[in-house]
């Protein structure tokens, strides 16, 4: 994960997409500082969907997840052009720091006060104890398992059939269920697409939480644009981030349809139901496709043994 150090100017990275971000006078609009560039595709989806027209002067390897360096940077949106120097790459933090001397203090003893978003003048506090310590203790290391698709498409069964089985190695999990999370922290968002956007916003953020506690964190939720899942794997370090397409066609969800919603929807008593009357974006380079033809089905057991053959073979299942 990196961020990047602009002046006086804080800006995150990949959960800027979408927002704006005016208190960067001169590169005012959507998504202005998601150019920070955790990698080449969010080079792309910045120059693509966010108007980006050139970069010069940028390594975007100096920029992947991880990494820092020095860099100078010039930034162009239409006509004009942001010098923006120094720049610099971060780790654990989304955020570009205010840089001041502390009182007294000289060179490298520097205090870091930041703005992310409407929080003001906060700093980033570091723990003695670090994810490494977490993960040995655990004997596992920390991820995100993202499992996306349709309503009824097995995403919770999934869940709970990994959760079940990882827990049965001594493996620590904690399922992160959209259906569940909207019981509670996101009760207060609907279905209309900037709230659906938030859901998978926080979900993604606590995910990380987990992640960095050491927990095998299993998000499943509908997820259905795929720039809110692309900027929920970039707030992770790299290859933590391990999307899990439940790949099942729409006909097979709508004759499961366990909730009845999907009945309901065709009558139109639900409006803007994903599949339905609203899109559903399948990914297009994730780690696991799980396909369900309608003569062929997997169990949720032999889904989950995929997905831990996956993990044992990246190295999650030891610190
Ligand atoms: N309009 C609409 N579209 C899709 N789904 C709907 C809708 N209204 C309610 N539901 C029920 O809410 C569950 C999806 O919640 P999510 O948080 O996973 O959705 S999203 O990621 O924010 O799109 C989803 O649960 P699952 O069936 O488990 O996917 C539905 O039961
Ligand atoms: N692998 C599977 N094979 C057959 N049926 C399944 C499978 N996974 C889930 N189901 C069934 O499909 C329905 C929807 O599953 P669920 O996990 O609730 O989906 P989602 O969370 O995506 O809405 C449930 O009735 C469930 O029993």
């Amino acid at each position: 994960m990196c961020a990047v150090s602009v002046d006086r100017v804080t800006c995150s990275i990949a959960s800027y997409v979408g927002t704006s971000c005016d208190h960067m006078p001169a590169i005012r609009g959507p998504g202005a500082c998601v150019f920070g560039a955790l990698g080449e595709l969010d080079l792309r989806l910045a120059k693509k969907e966010l108007g980006f027209v050139s970069c010069s002067g940028l390594d975007a390897k100096r920029f992947e997840r991880g990494r820092s360096g020095p860099s100078r940077v010039c930034l162009r949106r239409g006509e004009r052009s942001v010098p923006l120097a120094p720049v610099r790459a971060m780790e654990q933090s989304r955020t570009a720091h205010v840089n001041s001397k502390a009182d007294g203090a000289e060179g490298e003893n520097l205090h870091q006060i930041s703005t992310v978003g409407n929080s003001t003048n906060i700093k980033w506090h570091s723990c003695s104890v670090s994810k490494l310590e977490r993960q040995e203790l655990l004997q596992q290391k920390g991820c995100v398992i993202w499992i996306t698709g349709l309503s009824g498409s097995g995403k919770s069964t999934l869940a709970c059939a990994l959760s079940r089985s990882l827990h049965s190695r001594g493996k620590l999990t904690y399922v992160l269920d959209g259906d569940n999370v909207r019981h509670g922290l996101n009760s207060d968002l609907s279905f209309k697409a900037e709230d659906r956007a938030e859901n998978i916003r926080r979900i993604g953020e606590v995910a990380k939480l987990f992640a960095d506690a050491g927990v095998i964190c299993i998000a499943s939720l509908i997820s259905p644009y795929r720039r809110d899942r692309e900027a929920c794997r970039a707030i992770l370090p790299e290859g933590d981030f391990i999307e899990v397409f439940m790949d099942v066609p729409l006909q097979v969800c709508e004759a499961r349809d366990p909730k009845g919603l999907y009945k309901l929807a065709r009558a139109g008593k639900i409006k803007g139901f994903t599949g339905i009357d609203d899109p559903y974006e399948p990914p297009l380079d994730c780690e696991i496709v799980l396909q369900q033809k309608e003569s062929e089905c997997a169990s949720p057991c032999e889904m989950a043994e995929e997905v831990i053959c996956f993990l044992e073979e990246k190295g999650y299942l030891k610190a």
